[in-house]
């Protein structure tokens, strides 16, 4: 089989090789181009988030299964396709007492998901292919020596509950522990074409490929299916690397992520520059305070007796109680907000984001990704309440930071320019939205290829725009 594997790599420009510092890794036998498809593979595995249907996704016209009251599906064409697999889980979950169901979560399911494909495919039901087979899943990697004490005991835990839904005498208590570790490093939580989350997968070939924060690949769904696209030219001979974080923050919250949950130092460029000059200057502008004079835009950095910041551009001092205060009036504030904005309150939750940003505007750097985030908050609210004029005004105030906080490439830049052109279309502003659109389509048709009915969406959008500045120009 894994001879077999290597073919199939080796006929798309792929081989598998093993780095000392990484473990297995993905490097190119071609050179693949911006937007080139390299990699893209079904999930072994796949569970949808709450009330979505479980074999697309969707969440229209919902129905539950008559049997265990626990699936989802959209419709008759989604239950038959999910049939093969759910007949056998449907058994298990049945006989589950009322009480066990709410412990039922995306993990747990996953897993026992998991075990019924792997009994199915040794038993030749559902057929086992070079990509498709739970061999894969036993050369992922688990970290198990390095998980601490109590996040192994809920993992032991949650396997004990596989076994009570399974009820499979001879399922192995210990492997199921490990597989829950290797879910932990190696699933994919699995996005629409907005980033929005739909549920989980596991990829098991597209788990070869390890991470950087300065990535030449992307990791993008079609449906269910992971596509990994190239975002830079990848000679012959590269890795193939994508990034498993949020990359916007600085190398220190990066390499926390990373450690956490994937166990590694990251060496990637960005982070090789950690202490260095430049470094520092970047995370004290996406993480750090402003300087209190009203005009200095410089970035503050503590001084040595901890006591206070001092302003790298004009030398005033910040004091540290000054800089507390503001930030517990930050926190409880967003608090009460994001309450609100839970419970659909959106006058409410605007009003008091708009006290969480002029807080901010008091302590953060102007391009700081907190206020930047209570500033998408804004955004978000103003377009469920139709304003387009506010949210338009709250769109352009964050691109700078997305510019700032991302490669020139990234699909939330892309997106980002995407949600500015369809407000400035609702708002007749047709040239900044011809200038918006076409920044969005230059960035995600390589993020997200050409094909996609999402793209094809954001194509028309310009079009029409287009169309109407000419009808403009000729009537003027
Ligand atoms: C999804 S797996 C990637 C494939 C993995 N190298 C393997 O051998 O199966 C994630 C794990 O790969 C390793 N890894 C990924 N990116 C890395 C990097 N940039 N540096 C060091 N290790 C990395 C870490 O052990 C991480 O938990």
């Amino acid at each position: 089989m894994e001879e077999e594997l290597r073919g199939i790599l080796s006929e798309r420009g792929l081989s598998v090789s093993s780095l000392p510092e990484k473990g297995r890794c993905l490097l190119t036998t071609n050179h693949f181009s911006p937007g080139e498809i390299i990699i893209s593979q079904e999930p072994y595995v796949s569970v949808p988030n709450h009330s979505r249907c479980e074999v697309c996704f969707g969440s229209d016209k919902l129905k539950k299964c008559a049997a265990c009251h626990f699936v989802w599906y959209c419709g008759s064409k989604c239950q038959k396709a999910d049939w093969t697999l759910h007949r056998v889980e449907c058994q298990a979950l049945s006989k589950l007492e009322k009480e066990r169901q709410k412990y039922l979560t995306p993990s747990i399911r996953l897993m026992v998901k998991l075990y019924l494909r792997r009994k199915l495919q040794d038993q030749k039901v559902i057929p086992n292919t070079v990509t498709d087979n739970y061999n894969l899943v036993e050369a992922l990697v688990s970290h198990m020596s390095e998980i601490d004490e109590k996040q192994l005991v809920l993992y032991a835990q949650m396997a004990n509950l596989v076994s009570v839904i399974l009820q499979w005498p001879d399922l192995k208590l210990k492997e199921v522990t490990e597989n829950f570790s290797k879910l932990a490093c190696n699933a994919h939580s699995i996005c629409d074409s907005e980033l929005r989350p739909l549920g989980t997968g596991l990829y098991p070939v597209i788990s070869v490929i390890n991470h950087s924060c300065l990535p030449n690949a992307v990791l993008m769904f079609e449906g269910k299916t992971a596509v990994v696209r190239a975002v830079q030219p990848i000679p012959k001979g590269s890795e193939v690397l994508i990034s498993y974080i949020e990359t916007a923050g600085s190398t220190m919250t990066r390499q926390k992520a990373l450690n956490e949950q994937y166990f590694f130092n990251c060496s990637c460029p960005r982070c090789m520059n950690l202490g260095q000059c430049e470094d520092i200057q970047e995370s004290a502008v996406l993480e750090g305070y402003r300087c209190d004079a009203n005009t200095c835009t410089g970035f503050l950095l503590r001084d040595p007796d901890n006591k206070a910041f001092i302003c790298q551009q004009c030398g005033r001092l910040r004091k540290l109680e000054d800089i507390k205060q503001i930030a517990s009036e930050v926190k409880s504030f967003s608090e009460k907000a994001a309450t609100a904005l839970k419970s659909g309150n959106y006058e409410e939750a605007g009003s008091l984001y708009k006290t969480v940003e002029k807080l901010q505007l008091k302590l953060c750097h102007p391009l700081s990704l907190n206020l930047m985030s209570t500033r998408e908050s804004l955004l978000k609210i103003f377009m469920e309440l139709n304003n387009w004029k506010d949210a338009l005004v709250y769109c352009r105030m964050t691109i700078p930071v997305y510019e700032k906080a991302y490669p020139g490439c990234h699909p939330m830049l892309g997106l980002q320019y995407y949600t500015c052109g369809k407000l400035e279309w609702l708002l007749e502003e047709t040239g900044n939205c011809i200038r918006s659109l076409t920044k969005a389509f230059d960035i995600l048709r390589v993020t997200h290829g050409t094909n996609t009915p999402f793209m094809k969406e954001l194509l028309a959008k310009l079009e029409e725009a287009h169309a109407e500045a000419s009808f403009h120009t000729q009537t003027h």
